[in-house]
């Protein structure tokens, strides 16, 4: 479970300051799928920044399960993030002389998992993701979707319990971007995640469940029935 309290973002260039998050308390229970959506500039991507433990806030807590990822050292929040924490982007942040597979295996080198097994399970991981028949495509190789299909199978590999999204769709056309939505939707009910995924998709915001919408900085959050 997230908590976060109080937590502000003050970034500093010069004289000029930004508050890209002001004073945001919100909690994600295990297993809930939340939209983040907003204005640009609103502080959207801040937000994921600070759940996934990228980035830390000027003030405030963001507990993970009671540690407060706000006060762990860097060598502990790296372990956190390497094994609980998996992050999507939108421009899928591949390794572009990696293939499908070694980009996969990539997030099983922090855990220290022998390479044969590292092997398997991002064979596996890939197969599950519907690219069981392009492990050995380089990034430049697969379409849009096939390359953040890749990078999901990335975040899924090490079994995280948290699965973060920044605009996944952004770059991809409508259809590609049911199907990614789709699949998505699927490994969050399938393995349980607590999933967060910010959008600029009203489309996408409108069937969700729980939508925290961010402006300037604040959160407010909206719970509704889903549309039949
Ligand atoms: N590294 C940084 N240094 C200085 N200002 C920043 C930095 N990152 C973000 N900001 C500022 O913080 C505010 C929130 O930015 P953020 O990227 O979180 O917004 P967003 O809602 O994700 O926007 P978009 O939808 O355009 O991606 C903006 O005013 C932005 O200019």
């Amino acid at each position: 479970m997230y908590k976060l309290s109080g937590v502000t973002k003050r970034y500093s260039r010069g004289k000029d300051t930004v508050d890209a998050l002001r004073g945001v308390d919100l909690v994600i229970e295990d297993g809930d799928q939340l939209v983040i959506q907003g204005p640009t500039g609103g502080g959207k991507s801040t937000l994921l920044q600070m759940l996934g433990g990228l980035d830390r806030p000027t003030e405030g807590s963001v507990e993970l399960d009671g540690t407060d990822l706000a006060r762990l050292s860097e060598a502990r929040l790296t372990k956190v993030r390497s094994q609980n924490i998996g992050i999507i982007f939108q421009s899928f942040n591949l390794i572009p002389t990696l293939t499908a597979q070694e980009n996969v295996e990539t997030a099983l080198v922090p855990l220290g998992v022998r390479a044969s097994e590292r092997r398997t399970r991002a064979a596996e991981a890939l197969a599950s993701v519907g690219l069981g028949d392009r492990l050995h495509h380089l990034p430049g190789e697969l379409s849009g979707g096939q390359q953040q299909r890749v990078a999901i199978a990335r975040a899924l590999v090490k079994r995280p319990k948290v699965l973060l999204a920044d605009e996944p769709t952004g770059a991809l056309d409508e259809g590609t971007r049911d199907e990614i939505l789709a699949l998505l939707d699927g490994l969050w009910k399938e393995y349980g995640l607590t999933f967060v995924m910010v959008t600029h998709d009203s489309a996408i915001a409108r069937r969700a469940t729980r939508v925290a919408t961010i402006k300037k900085g604040r959160v407010t959050v909206t719970e509704r029935t889903p549309a039949a």
